[in-house]
């Protein structure tokens, strides 16, 4: 007989479902405050497995890799990446040859460093253009500084410009761009909004054993996204194999000379990474620095500390570059401690065991979805000191890092899926999170509360977008900050 993990009470043909609300995270660390480090659930049909304890995810992470390093069936991924030809949701051989181009071709040190200019322009841009907006208007919604898409220049649009430029040497938004070209950065805006949307919704095929799945009411839904997204690829691509002369080759001219066989490869990596650039890769940043303003407009007194870092290690007469982050402790440790307590993926992806093992005693069964909330463990009075209180100072004592070696500490997962975008990712809220506290005071808006509901998508965002007052702070930012553009 299996010994499985302790469960909740179930119902019959939907079994545990009707714990998780709209907020999983939530709901699942409140049960296993009752049940435990490890749960077992029955989603429907699929067996799941619900980890709590950092313990518990470095077994299935580390000493059980090469078993949990799968994704369960996600209808998305049948759909919109051509039947599992992307990265984030394909498994096997596949998903190891995927991941490997990435690697070394795209989150490559050298690549890295290749766009390092593109990227201090970008911020520099946004910068500027906070200053004017701050002249004449005091209060600053901080939301829409980081996910405008009018095209003007914001967080998102600046993560989206630098990664279409990696890619595929293209910049959608910004100023002096044909109305073509606005309407063809619309229609890509448009594509993968529907792509996350969809992602996001209910689907009974991932509930239900694979020859039911037949049943999903939104297979013909899928299909028309499916089909809007080829016709715009087919064009993108058509146009980079036209436009032969490039300074740099960029990702797409790798992927075509290494895959130019298989254009729905192709296709599939380009829709699944810029899927991933808009949730994984802008919204992950973005948000992680919207968290980190919020937490410091209601925490002055740590704004002011790292205010003091940066004019120590910076001065008042440039603005902050990638070379000052190694002398940026203090807000490294604001970093680390937004995301311990804001993760924007609080149960990371879902992972899948690919045959049956024992898990602290448990009979985990093969091809069981197996979630790791981070979430819990982050909050866990047992692992961190005041678990709830927005505290830097903890990592001062302490030595724990996100980079996946550190279980109590795992934002970005760990082991052979964990983010492959993690240095991507930190540089760029590095990069703005200091640039936008040097060149501004940042204050609460008198009457605003210090409200740290969180929204719901497909990542986690504060409820309520922060508001905050903005003065400048350096006197010459128009010449600062003009000068990388
Ligand atoms: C603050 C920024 C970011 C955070 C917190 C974050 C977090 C995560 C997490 C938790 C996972 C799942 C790990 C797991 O399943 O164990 C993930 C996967 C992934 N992320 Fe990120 N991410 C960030 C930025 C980025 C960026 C900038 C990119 C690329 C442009 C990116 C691309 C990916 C991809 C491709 C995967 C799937 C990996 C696989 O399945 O093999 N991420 N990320």
């Amino acid at each position: 007989r299996k010994r499985l993990p302790p469960s909740p009470w179930g119902l019959p043909l939907i079994g545990h479902v009707h714990h998780l609300s709209r907020l999983p995270h939530q709901s699942l660390q409140n049960l296993s405050r009752k049940l435990g480090g490890i749960m077992y659930l029955r989603l429907g049909m699929t067996p799941a497995i619900v980890i709590s304890s950092p313990d518990l995810a470095k077994e299935a992470l580390r000493s059980n890799d090469s078993s949990f390093g799968f994704r369960p069936y996600l209808l998305v991924g049948e759909y919109l990446t051509y039947n599992f030809k992307g990265i984030g949701l394909s498994n096997g051989d596949h998903w190891k040859n995927m991941r490997k181009i990435c690697i070394t071709e795209l989150f490559s040190v050298k690549r890295m460093e290749s766009f390092r200019g593109l990227r201090l322009a970008e911020v520099s841009h946004l910068v500027s253009r906070l200053a004017q907006a701050s002249k004449s208007q005091s209060v600053v919604n901080v939301r829409e500084l980081v996910t405008d898409f009018n095209f003007n220049i914001h967080l998102t649009v600046l993560t989206f410009n630098v990664q279409t430029r990696i890619l595929m040497s293209k910049r959608f938004f910004g100023e002096n761009l044909s109305d073509d070209e606005l309407a063809e950065a619309r229609v890509f805006k448009e594509l993968i909004d529907e792509s996350v949307k969809f992602a996001f919704q209910f689907h009974i095929s991932e509930f239900v054993p694979s020859w039911l799945k037949w049943i999903d009411w939104n297979i013909p839904q899928a299909k028309r996204v499916a089909a809007k997204q080829d016709e715009f690829l087919q064009k993108i691509i058509d146009e980079h194999k036209a436009k032969k002369s490039r300074p740099t080759k960029d990702f797409m001219d790798i992927l075509l000379e290494q895959r130019g066989d298989d254009q729905e490869v192709v296709k599939a990596i380009l829709m699944s990474f810029a899927q991933e650039i808009l949730i994984a890769g802008m919204d992950t940043s973005a948000c992680t620095v919207e968290w980190a303003l919020l937490e410091l407009v209601h925490n002055p007194e740590v704004m002011k500390k790292a205010q003091e870092e940066l004019d120590v290690v910076v001065g008042r007469n440039r603005m902050v570059t990638e070379t000052d982050f190694s002398k940026l402790t203090y807000l490294e440790a604001v970093i680390k401690e937004t995301l311990r307590l804001h993760p924007p993926v609080p149960i990371l992806v879902p992972h899948m065991s690919n045959k049956a093992c024992v898990l602290a005693g448990f009979d985990v069964p093969k091809g069981a979805t197996t979630i790791i909330n981070f979430y819990s463990i982050s909050r866990d009075p047992n692992v961190w000191e005041h678990p709830t209180k927005f505290w830097p100072e903890r990592f001062g004592q302490i030595t724990a890092d996100v980079k996946g070696q550190d279980f109590e500490l795992i934002p970005f997962g760990a082991g052979r899926r964990m983010c492959p975008g993690m240095s991507l990712g930190l540089k760029t809220v590095h990069l703005v999170l200091s640039n936008l506290l040097h060149s501004f005071h940042w204050e609460r808006v008198p009457g605003e509360s210090y409200n740290l509901d969180e929204g719901v998508g497909s990542v986690t965002w504060p409820k309520s977008p922060l508001q905050a007052q903005l003065t400048p702070r350096l006197r010459n930012l128009d010449v600062i900050f003009n000068f990388a553009q």
